[in-house]
């Protein structure tokens, strides 16, 4: 199983502004790359966070890209998953339309009729964790299902949560050349955060891409 994140940060490390409204960090080159990155994984996961600010599709739109997973015996599009401990994914989040397939983790505590309008949309449901999502149990369910390799994309808790569970074997950030400031703003890892022991990673790559900078890391 591999874990690959990949996110766009400002210069000052946020993901979005105070209202955590979806931004164009990336320039068009880096949102290639993005697609690209998709298309080489076997799903790409989310936080619930994300999917109520932003409603992301987290599908590819690039016909080429389709056809080379299709080429090497791929489904078209990867499996989309969202960590939701709650079922909190609205039933028509853009997440659970027909365009790809859909995984939604949750808690074994989380609402029942929730849980059926998740189900009702075509989505798998997939307890794994009490109160909250457990990351480690969750992968073994979705590798079960031959998801091996993941994306993930944000937001901020559910990257720091993979750090904080020592999952994640690749970060690439795109840090664009902008400053959104705001003490409340997410960040890359936000979470509890770390105190004493701090993970460490290997910085691999440095690449200029439209007006920003993609950072490689090995986790
Ligand atoms: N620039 C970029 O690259 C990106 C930016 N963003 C931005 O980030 C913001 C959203 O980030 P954020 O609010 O942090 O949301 P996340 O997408 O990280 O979702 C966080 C939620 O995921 C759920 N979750 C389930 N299991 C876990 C777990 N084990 N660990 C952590 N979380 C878990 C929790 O809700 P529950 O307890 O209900 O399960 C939690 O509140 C938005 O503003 C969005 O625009 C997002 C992605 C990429
Ligand atoms: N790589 C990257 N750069 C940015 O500037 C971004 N704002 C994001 N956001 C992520 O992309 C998702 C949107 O996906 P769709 O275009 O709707 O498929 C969004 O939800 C974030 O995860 N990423």
């Amino acid at each position: 199983m591999t874990i690959h994140v990949n996110a766009a940060t400002s210069v000052d490390g946020k993901l979005a502004s105070r209202r955590r409204e979806q931004l164009a960090i990336s320039g068009p080159a880096d949102f290639a790359r993005v697609d690209r990155v998709r298309a080489a994984n076997d799903a790409v996961m989310v936080g619930v966070g994300t999917v109520l600010a932003d409603d992301p599709s987290l599908t590819l739109d690039d016909p080429e890209l389709v056809a080379t997973r299709e080429e090497r015996g791929a489904p078209p599009q990867p499996t989309r998953v969202v960590a939701d401990s709650n079922a909190r994914t609205p039933p028509d989040a853009r997440v659970l339309d027909d365009a790809a397939p859909t995984v939604v983790l949750v808690a074994a505590g989380a609402p029942d009729e929730r849980v059926a309008a998740i189900e009702n949309t075509g989505a798998t449901v997939l307890a794994a964790g009490d109160e909250r999502v457990d990351l480690p149990m969750a992968f073994e369910g979705i590798a079960a299902r031959g998801l091996v390799d993941v994306m993930v994309e944000g937001g901020g808790e559910l990257i720091f949560s993979l750090f904080d569970a020592g999952l994640v074997d690749e970060l690439t950030v795109y840090v664009g050349s902008t400053i959104v400031g705001g003490r409340t703003a997410p960040t890359l890892a936000d979470g509890e955060g770390f105190v004493d022991e701090y993970p460490t990673l290997d910085l691999v790559d440095v690449e200029r891409i439209d007006d920003g900078v993609l950072l490689r890391y090995d986790c």
